[in-house]
């Protein structure tokens, strides 16, 4: 019986040999469409799609291959008529949850969803493509970040799907490499995204697990550097700085919005800094930028109160520059950023330059200050005890 229609990436195998790690508690909200009979997939559709699935460039991730899953199974075989695995049979219970999830769905109307599905994948598989690197750039230490160059626009990819692409010491080293060789590249346009479902999970908060010889003082002390610099790169960066933000993003990965020139976000793209419950306080230059973008009340709650956006909450508040659907985003914001980049270059770095040299001054003092301050909060108790119950497991945002 095939389970789950295979991609490259699973070799053709099923879901059981790959997915080791998912737990039930991990089941997605499947998200479906209910549609009129007009505007139903054929079966013809749907064999089509199968067969794309397995032509798929990248690994969808997980959560994705469930829906597929359960999708594949709606439409072939009805709602689900099998005995429930047992509770520690964790893989096959998985499966069977998202399976049965779908309740009483028409097999016509998952064979839609699946269609769609399919279609959304292929589309952001369609997205630029990893080329040969501009000949003096510098790849990344490692594999957490991919730089790729085309149509006039250097993309820097996050690409830790698995940890939601929460940044390590070394990715923000990388990404401050990535920005100074695309500063002097040829390219247009420089965008930041992540790969897989979220955008970025902020900090990496084992960063804060390898203490150095010096202790706790000395690795506040280095990190408040890095992420000094880390920022400046983002307040200096010369040319136009896209965000193309395609899902959730949470922590640091927001407040430096407010220093990107255009964000483009999926509406399935929260903002979230919960800096309060981490006992830490922001940085980014948010301190100053989201009072300056949204109000100071409504800056307020986001970082004081730790209030998660949804896209269409940020663009509302002038955080997010437009909201797509997910199912077209990919496509929608790479067409445009390529007929942007055809715009004159130095035209682009020069207006962009005149409106960031009057704040640059005010926005470094800035960055200064928050990296001291949290270079304090860092060795609180407070912080101490949200970064150690995060890693327990007691507590998740
Ligand atoms: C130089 C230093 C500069 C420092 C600058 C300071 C910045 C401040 C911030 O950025 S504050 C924000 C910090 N981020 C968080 O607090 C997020 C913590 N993560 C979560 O709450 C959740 O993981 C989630 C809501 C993002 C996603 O939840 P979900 O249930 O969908 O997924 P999992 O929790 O199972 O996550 C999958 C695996 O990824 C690991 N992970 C996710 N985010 C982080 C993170 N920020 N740090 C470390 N690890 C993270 C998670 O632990 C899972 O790993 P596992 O599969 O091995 O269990």
């Amino acid at each position: 019986m095939t389970l789950w229609p295979g991609g490259p990436w699973l070799g053709g195998t099923s879901l059981e040999t790959t997915n080791h790690w998912l737990s039930p508690l991990q089941v997605p909200a499947l998200g479906l469409h209910v549609l009129g009979p007009a505007m139903l997939a054929s079966q013809k559709d749907f064999n089509n799609a199968v067969s794309q699935v397995k032509l798929l460039k990248e690994d969808p991730g997980n959560e994705v291959k469930l829906k597929l899953y359960a999708l594949y199974k709606q439409a072939t075989e009805g709602p689900c008529n099998v005995p429930k695995p047992g509770m520690l049979d964790f893989i096959n219970k998985t499966k069977w949850d998202a399976w049965n999830a779908l309740g009483s769905l028409s097999k016509e109307a998952a064979r839609q969803n699946y269609v769609d599905l399919v279609s959304r994948l292929s589309a952001s598989s369609e997205s630029p493509s990893p080329e040969a690197p501009a000949a003096d750039r510098k790849q990344p230490e490692s594999d957490s970040l991919v730089v790729t160059s085309e149509d006039g626009i250097t993309t820097i990819r996050l690409n830790r799907p698995a940890k939601k692409n929460a940044l390590t010491t070394q990715m923000y080293h990388d990404i401050i490499a990535a920005l100074q060789a695309a500063s002097k590249d040829e390219s247009a346009i420089t965008v930041l995204t992540g790969s897989g479902d979220y955008y970025c999970s902020g900090n990496d908060l084992t960063n804060f697990t390898h203490l150095p010889a010096g202790g706790l003082e000395e690795m506040a002390r280095s990190a408040a550097a890095l992420l000094r610099d880390f920022v400046n790169c983002f307040i200096d960066f010369p040319k136009p700085l896209v965000a193309v933000v395609n899902g959730p993003a949470v922590g640091i990965s927001v407040t430096i919005l407010g220093l990107f020139d255009v964000v483009y976000a999926t509406d399935r793209a929260s903002f979230h800094t919960p800096f309060s419950h981490l006992g830490q306080s922001p940085e980014g230059c948010s301190s100053y930028t989201f009072p300056k973008i949204m109000g100071s009340s409504k800056a307020a709650e986001m970082l004081l109160f730790g209030k998660k956006l949804t896209a269409q909450e940020a663009c509302a508040q002038g955080l997010v520059t437009e909201v797509f659907p997910d199912g077209t985003f990919q496509k929608e914001v790479w067409a445009r950023l390529k007929a942007y980049s055809k715009l004159p270059p130095n035209a682009m770095r020069i207006s962009k330059q005149i409106i960031r040299n009057r704040e640059k001054e005010k926005l470094h003092a800035v960055n200064a200050e928050e990296s001291s301050v949290l270079r304090e909060r860092w060795q609180s108790d407070e912080c101490m005890n949200a970064i150690a119950s995060f890693l327990s497991r007691k507590a998740k945002l």
